[in-house]
């Protein structure tokens, strides 16, 4: 049987059905779409400025790949004037991060993009590895995701540049916003919906351009591209409550494709109460000990890393983890507080708040 055609060109057959929308498109326009969307991303945002020196959060992955490649092509096709430079934060996760890593160094010799690798040996004392050896794979993912939140800035400040973009997508992000509500987290949903996040003193701008990028489009487009990634799941990321959320988003996603720019759009337009959007507001100061930008006066990696040393983790995940992440927040029907810190703290690892 002959194929539709293309419903944007009407020139090509149709060679698949957009994720997002359902249209129906040859690849050069779906291509074409993808890309000049992420543009539109990078332009109303005013993500950059001519001669930024941008940091590409690279670990190998169908996202980040994706994001460099995007990085890469948009960047000389629309003059943006900006220079790239490739960082990689080495986990120490054997049969995984070093896997993914072979990816990225050969991602950076196609595109020719200088690429940085920092390790968590190197600047903690410890692998994920030792790490997950030392407190069991329950809630590894917390010092994992702060760390690696530490360990991009060291990198980028390190590679000297001015801005940090990361793969997120927009499962990532609705994702996120799911959970906050689903905590009523609000300090965290308002700031979880951000396509760009930091620049006060101290801290790097980070920026999500595929923020509105559907995560089964990023698959198409480095499958049809045909890009080098790596497809490995970490092998220790349980992400409990965080998988709740996806299944719920991809069951919704099943019923109603445009639910996950829904959901992102319902998280934007959200207006948040005064007094707990305040919580934002969380007054800068340097870590006494690293001199990281923190709202206490330890950051969380060097509270983190103290426990580990101490062989008081779990003390540290229940108390310090709590107090920092789960800020009580009142409640709509009785306005008191309500108490938080229950939750499976692993979404740290993909939460930009
Ligand atoms: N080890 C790392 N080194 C550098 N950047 C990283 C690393 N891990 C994650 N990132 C950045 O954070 C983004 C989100 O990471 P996450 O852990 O959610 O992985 P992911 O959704 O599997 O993304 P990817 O497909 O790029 O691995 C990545 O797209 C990447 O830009």
């Amino acid at each position: 049987m002959p194929r539709k055609p293309c419903e944007r060109c009407s020139v090509n057959a149709a060679s698949l059905k957009r994720p997002r929308n359902g249209m129906l498109l040859c690849q050069p326009c779906f291509f074409e779409l993808f890309e000049e969307e992420t543009h539109e991303t990078i332009v109303s945002n005013q993500l950059f400025q001519r001669g930024d020196r941008v940091a590409c959060g690279a670990s190998g992955g169908k996202d980040s790949t994706v994001l460099m490649h995007l990085m890469k092509t948009l960047n000389e096709r629309h003059d943006y004037g900006l220079e790239l430079i490739l960082v990689s934060i080495d986990e120490g996760i054997v049969g995984y991060r070093d896997d993914s890593l072979k990816t990225v160094h050969r991602n950076s010799d196609h595109y020719g993009l200088p690429l940085h690798i920092l390790s968590y040996k190197d600047i903690y004392g410890w692998s994920m590895d030792e790490i997950v050896a030392a407190i069991g794979t329950k809630s590894n993912c917390t010092f994992c995701g702060v760390f690696r939140r530490q360990a991009l800035d060291r990198g980028a400040t390190l590679v000297g540049a001015n801005k940090i973009v990361t793969g997120h997508n927009a499962d990532d992000t609705a994702e996120t916003i799911l959970m906050n509500i689903l905590r009523s987290d609000a300090p965290r949903l308002s700031r979880c919906v951000n396509v760009s996040t930091g620049g006060s003193e101290g801290m790097i701008p980070r920026a999500k351009p595929l923020k509105y990028a559907y995560e089964k489009e990023i698959v198409l487009y480095a499958h049809f591209k045909k890009l080098d990634y790596f497809t490995t799941e970490c092998t220790y990321s349980k992400e409990a409550f965080r998988g709740n959320a996806r299944t719920l988003l991809k069951d919704l996603e099943a019923l109603r494709p445009r639910c996950v720019t829904d959901i992102i759009y319902s998280g934007e337009n959200l207006p948040v109460q005064g007094s707990v959007g305040s919580q934002n507001a969380l007054v800068e100061r340097h870590c006494a000990k690293c001199g990281y930008i923190t709202s206490q006066d330890l950051c969380r990696a060097c509270v983190l890393l103290d426990s580990l040393n101490k062989g008081q983790a779990q003390i540290a995940l229940r108390t310090t983890m709590g107090t920092i992440q789960h800020t009580p927040v009142p409640t709509a029907d009785t306005g008191r507080s309500s108490e938080k810190g229950t939750g499976c703290a692993c979404n740290v690892a993909k939460c930009e708040s």
